[in-house]
C-alpha cells in the first residue's frame, strides 16, 4: 500500500471536505484580488465538487473581478447532454457568483481539434497563471480529460505547448459515449497558488494509492500531477 503524502487531507464526510475546500478557494481568490485587478478559478465537472460550488456561489467575494474557467469539456454545446458548462452555470454561477465571468472550452467545429485555435484565443485573453483549480479524478486515474492512453494525451501533458488540447478518449464506463473532449494542459496549471484534487469514497482512495505507486503516466495520467516537482497538489478526500 502506498504511503499517503502530507498533502493528503482526509475529512470525516463530504460536507466537511467541501467546506474546507470552498473556504481555501475563497481565501486564495481574496488574496489574489487584493493585489491584482482580476483573479481566476479553474473548475471541473463530475458530481463530487457540486457542494463546493454551491458554497462558493453564496460566498462574499468581488465576483465581478473573478474569471471562472473550465478544466475540461465534452465536445458538446451548452444545452446538450454532458455539458460541463451547464453544470458550472447551475451549481456555481448562481447567487453571488453569477457576477463572475465564465470561459468555457467548446468552440465551433466538428472535432475538438478543429476548435482548438478559437478556444486557445479565448484563454489567451485571461490572466495567467491562474490562481486556483478544483480537479477531480476517476477510478481509472484520469484527471481533467487526461484519460489513460487517449489520443492527444501527450499534448495535454505538455508544459510548453498551448494551454488547451483536444482528446479522443478510449471509450470506457468512465467516459461513456462522449469520448471527444477538450482539456486544459499541464501548462495551464503551472504556478497555481492552490491546486486541489477533490475525491470521495474508497474506490477513489484505492485508485489514488495505485497512482502513487511507480508506473506509467499513460496508465494513470493523474500521476503527471502527483509526481510534478512544481505542482503542490492538495488532496481533499472524504469517505
Ligand atoms: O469528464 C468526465 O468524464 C467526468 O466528468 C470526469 O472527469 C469526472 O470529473 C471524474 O470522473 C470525477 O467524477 P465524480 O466527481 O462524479 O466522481
Amino acid at each position: 500500500m502506498a504511503t499517503m503524502p502530507e498533502t493528503f487531507h482526509p475529512f470525516g464526510n463530504g460536507d466537511a471536505a467541501a467546506r474546507a475546500l470552498a473556504d481555501a478557494l475563497a481565501d486564495t481568490l481574496q488574496h489574489a484580488l487584493a493585489t491584482r485587478a482580476r483573479a481566476s478559478l479553474i473548475v471541473s465537472g463530475g458530481s463530487t465538487p457540486e457542494p463546493v460550488y454551491r458554497r462558493l456561489s453564496v460566498t462574499d467575494l468581488d465576483w465581478t473581478r473573478i474569471d471562472v474557467v473550465l478544466a475540461d469539456e465534452r465536445w458538446v454545446e451548452p444545452g446538450e447532454e454532458g455539458s460541463n458548462a451547464d453544470f458550472i452555470c447551475r451549481t456555481l454561477l448562481t447567487g453571488k457568483a453569477a457576477q463572475a465571468r465564465f470561459t468555457g472550452l467548446k468552440s465551433p467545429g466538428a472535432r475538438a481539434a478543429d476548435g482548438l485555435p478559437a478556444t486557445e484565443a479565448r484563454l489567451a485573453a485571461l490572466h495567467w497563471p491562474a490562481d486556483c483549480a478544483v480537479l477531480g479524478m476517476g477510478d481509472d486515474g484520469h484527471t481533467l480529460s487526461w484519460f489513460p492512453h487517449a489520443d492527444g494525451l501527450q499534448d495535454a501533458l505538455s508544459e510548453d505547448g498551448p494551454r488547451v488540447a483536444s482528446i479522443t478518449a478510449r471509450q470506457s464506463v468512465v467516459t461513456g459515449m462522449l469520448t471527444e473532449r477538450i482539456t486544459l494542459t499541464m501548462r495551464a496549471l503551472e504556478d497555481l497558488k492552490l491546486c486541489a484534487l477533490l475525491i470521495r469514497g474508497d474506490a477513489k482512495r484505492a485508485a489514488l494509492e495505485k497512482a502513487l505507486l511507480p508506473g506509467p503516466v499513460e496508465d494513470m495520467p493523474v500521476r503527471a500531477l502527483l509526481n510534478h516537482p512544481l505542482i503542490d497538489l492538495q488532496i481533499f478526500w472524504s469517505p
